[in-house]
Parts: C-alpha cells; structure tokens; sequence
C-alpha cells in the first residue's frame, strides 16, 4: 500500500533566483483523469494499464477506495498502473471506511458508485475535507434510493446506504460543478434507464470522455449559450481499455506563471493537457499580454494535448468573466499571483466557487496577498487585485491552510518579492503536485 502524506509540517522561503528560470520539462499526470481512470477501470471488466498516473496523494486515496472495493490495483516496475476490474455491479462492500484524505473529487465522484451499489459504506477525510459540502452530491443521489446520513451540513464523516437497482436521475446542476456532474452520472452507470444532468455552465468533460472510451453511449448536447445536457444509457458493458494521462494543465500552470514572471525566463512544458474546458488560464494570461506558445497541438489518448513555451514579459491587468470560472477554477490562486505583479487593477468575476475549495480559497487568496504588501479587495463574488508593476513588497508569512494550490502560489509570489515570502507548509503539495519543488529547482527556482 502507498504511504500517504506525513503530518509532518515542511515551512518553505521563497525568495527571487539569481537567474532565469529555463528548462524543457514535463508536468506529472492530469489529477482529475487520473481519478477517473482508477475508478472507471475499477468499475470495467478486464485489465487496464494506465501510462502516465499522477503519484499525488489524492489519487492514492482513489486508488486505496477502489482496492477496498474489490478492484486489483498494481503499479509496474516501469511506472504503468494496471488495475483488473470485475465488471459493473460488482464491487464488494468496503470492510472499513475509506479514508479520502484532501480529495474532494474522490470524496464526491466515489459517493456516486457507493449510492449505486447495494451495501453499506462509510467515507471520511482529513480536516479540510470534513468541512466540504456535500449535499451537493447526496441530494441529487438521494433520488435515486439511496439514503445518508452525514454529520450537521451534509458533511463527512458520510454513511451511505446504496441501493442495487438504482433509479435513474435527472437533475439541473444548481453549481457549476464537474464532480457533481460526475457523482450523478457514475451513479447512472449502475441503473437501467436514460440518467440526465443538465449543467447551465459547461464543465470539464473527462467523465464523458471516458465513459465513451469505455463502451458507454454518453450523448452532449448544447444548452442555452453555455450550458449542455449529458445523457448516458444505464448499464452499458464497460471494458477495460488502456489510458493515456496527458500533463496536468492545472499544475502547469504554477510553472508557467512562474517563468513570465521571472524576468529573463523561457521554459517549455512538454505533453500538457489542453482540453478546451480547462484552459481558461491561458486564455486570461493571454489577455494580460503573455507570450505563450502552444506547438505539436495533438490528441493523445482522447484529449487534447500541447507542448506550451512561456517567456517572460511585462504583463498588464485582466478583467475576468465569471463565464470563464468552470474552466480554471482551479487556477485563480495563482492568477491573483500573476495580477499582483502586473501593472494596473485587475478584477476576477464570479468566484463563489472558491469558497469551498481545501479552503476558502477567496479569503486565503487575499490574506496571501495582504500578508505580502499587495492591495486586494472581495467585492460580492469578485476579486480585485491592484498590480504593482514588478514592485511586490513581500515579506509576509503564508499560511496554506491544508491547501497545496495556496503553498505554489505563494511559492511563485517569492521568486518575484523584495522580501522574503515564507510558506507556513509546504506538504500539501503532494496531493496534487508532488515533486514541485524539486522540478522548480531544476529550471532555477531557489527555495531555502
Ligand atoms: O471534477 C474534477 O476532477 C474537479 C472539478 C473541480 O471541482 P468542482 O466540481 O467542485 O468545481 C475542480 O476544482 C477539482 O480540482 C477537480
Ligand atoms: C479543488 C481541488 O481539488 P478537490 O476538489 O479534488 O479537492 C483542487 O485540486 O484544486
């Protein structure tokens, strides 16, 4: 079995490098296909060997939950994941309860098979997880026979009574959520009948990518400007197939920031995923004037993949549409980063979503910021950030709150500070990124 995260707390000062940062790289695995992947193959019948697995924690523990259930999961020597499923509907009841750690896509996407399947099951997670919501998922799961009982809030721990014949859902997506879509449509997969989820804003697609390339019929259809409708056929014979797991957008994007901020820098990210849905990042940093190159665009293993150049350069402040939230969701603590350092006042719209991340991402993005002498205000939902034109004062301590994207970002804010930025823990970072540290010395970065 795989360790998981020592409690160890590991403090980081980042401070500005004597150089550029320059070096053709590679990012570790797409946290959110790699989920996937250990699920749906857990879930299909037959042997699947997964190239390109991100090792992070989060994924460990779907890795674990799956095991629990019945799949075979095996690591090769060469790196390859191999994970022999027994088919859909035959997965055993866990023997004790799944620990999700810091996921909430385990957490969530988990609680979809666990309501489709008749046995009993119990789910925690760490702290940060055990302040989630989740009702999100067990309402919608509800519906389908399934009951809960969860702590005050629909929070972890969970315990959930699944049902063998489940109904089929139909349900509108009250947030913009991938994982809820997802818990909904996994849960689909175990019932006879057409599940339906609407989504008024489109999210990442993985689980409809994936399904298909398992054998389901999964139909998307557009809905009103922005939004679609999934429709997946009910217990559709899933058959192992192998996996390719492209580079993690959302992990490249800390080193991509980090090389336009740098002055002098030039690092190029070989093999990251470029699904349209996740790239909403680029598409902001663009807009505040980076030089981003994308080259060899192709598709490997059903999505979109790119090698991506970033070169520094002066940047200027963004306004960002609360449209282009779902697709770098992931991605403002670092952007706020970005906007920090540029010139001009740069506004974020619609961040509601933030709040229920690891942590409030909202107030921790600012306090990040404030602790390090930059101007940053919540209005509503949005957050404005007032650039200082390269001058970030820095200085402060940050704390991370559990938070690996809070420990990068303010990881990146130091390479650019007068002062000294100090991260109160660094560990976090093994969830979805381990190995970043190390890969960021490697192009320059200095750490102490
Ligand atoms: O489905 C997924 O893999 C994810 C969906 C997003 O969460 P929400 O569905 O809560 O927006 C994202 O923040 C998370 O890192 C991964
Ligand atoms: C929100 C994140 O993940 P999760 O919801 O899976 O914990 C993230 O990785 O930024």
């Amino acid at each position: 079995m795989e360790k998981h995260a020592s409690p160890t707390v590991r403090p980081l000062v980042s401070t500005p490098p004597a150089g550029p940062l320059s070096g053709v790289i590679r990012v570790p695995g797409d946290k959110s296909i790699s989920h996937r992947s250990l699920m749906f193959a857990g879930l299909a019948r037959g042997r699947t060997e997964i190239t390109g697995l991100l090792e992070g924690e989060d994924v460990l523990r779907t890795a674990d939950a799956m095991r629990a259930l019945g799949a075979t999961i095996t690591r090769e020597a060469d790196g390859r994941w191999v994970v022999e499923g027994q088919g859909l509907g035959a997965l055993r009841e866990p023997e004790d309860v799944l620990d999700m750690g810091n996921s909430g896509t385990a957490a969530r996407l988990l609680a979809g098979i666990l309501a489709s399947h008749g046995m009993v099951s119990v789910m925690t997670g760490d702290a940060s997880l055990r302040r989630r919501p989740m009702k999100r998922v067990t309402d919608p799961l509800s519906a389908c026979g399934a009951t809960f009982v969860a702590r005050e809030g629909g929070r972890l721990p969970l315990c959930i009574q699944g049902v063998a014949d489940p109904k089929p859902l139909d349900y509108r997506l009250p947030v913009a959520s991938a994982q809820v879509k997802s818990a909904v449509l996994l849960a689909g997969l175990n019932a006879s009948g057409t599940t339906r989820v609407e989504e008024p804003s489109a999210t990442r697609d993985h689980t409809e990518n994936m399904l298909r390339h398992f054998g389901a019929t999964v139909h998307v259809a557009p809905l009103g400007e922005r939004g679609r409708v999934v429709t997946l056929e009910g217990r559709p014979d899933l058959v192992a197939r192998d996996i390719l797991v492209p580079g993690d957008p959302s992990s490249a994007a800390f080193v991509i920031v980090a090389a336009l901020l740098v002055p002098g820098s030039s690092v190029t990210i070989n093999g990251v995923g470029l699904n349209p849905l996740r790239t909403g990042l680029f598409d902001s940093l663009r807009d505040m004037g980076a030089d981003l190159v994308i080259e060899n665009a192709r598709v490997e293993g059903g999505e979109p993949v790119g090698d991506i150049t970033a070169t520094a350069g002066a940047l200027h402040a963004v306004d960002v549409p609360a449209a282009r939230a779902p697709s770098m969701i992931d991605e403002y603590p670092v952007l706020a980063v970005a906007a920090a350092h540029a010139s001009g006042v740069s506004r974020f719209r619609g961040l509601e979503e933030l709040r229920v991340k690891e942590s409030d991402r909202l107030s921790a993005t600012v306090a990040l910021l404030r602790v390090n002498g930059v101007e940053v205000e919540v209005e509503g939902d949005d957050m404005i950030v007032h650039g200082t034109g390269g001058a970030v004062p820095g200085g402060g301590t940050v704390e991370t709150r559990m938070d690996h994207r809070l420990a990068m970002s303010a990881s990146v804010l130091g390479l650019v500070a007068r002062a000294p930025v100090r991260v109160d823990d660094t560990a976090f970072i093994d969830t979805s990124f381990p190995g970043y540290l190390s890969l960021m010395t490697e192009i320059g970065a200095e750490f102490g």
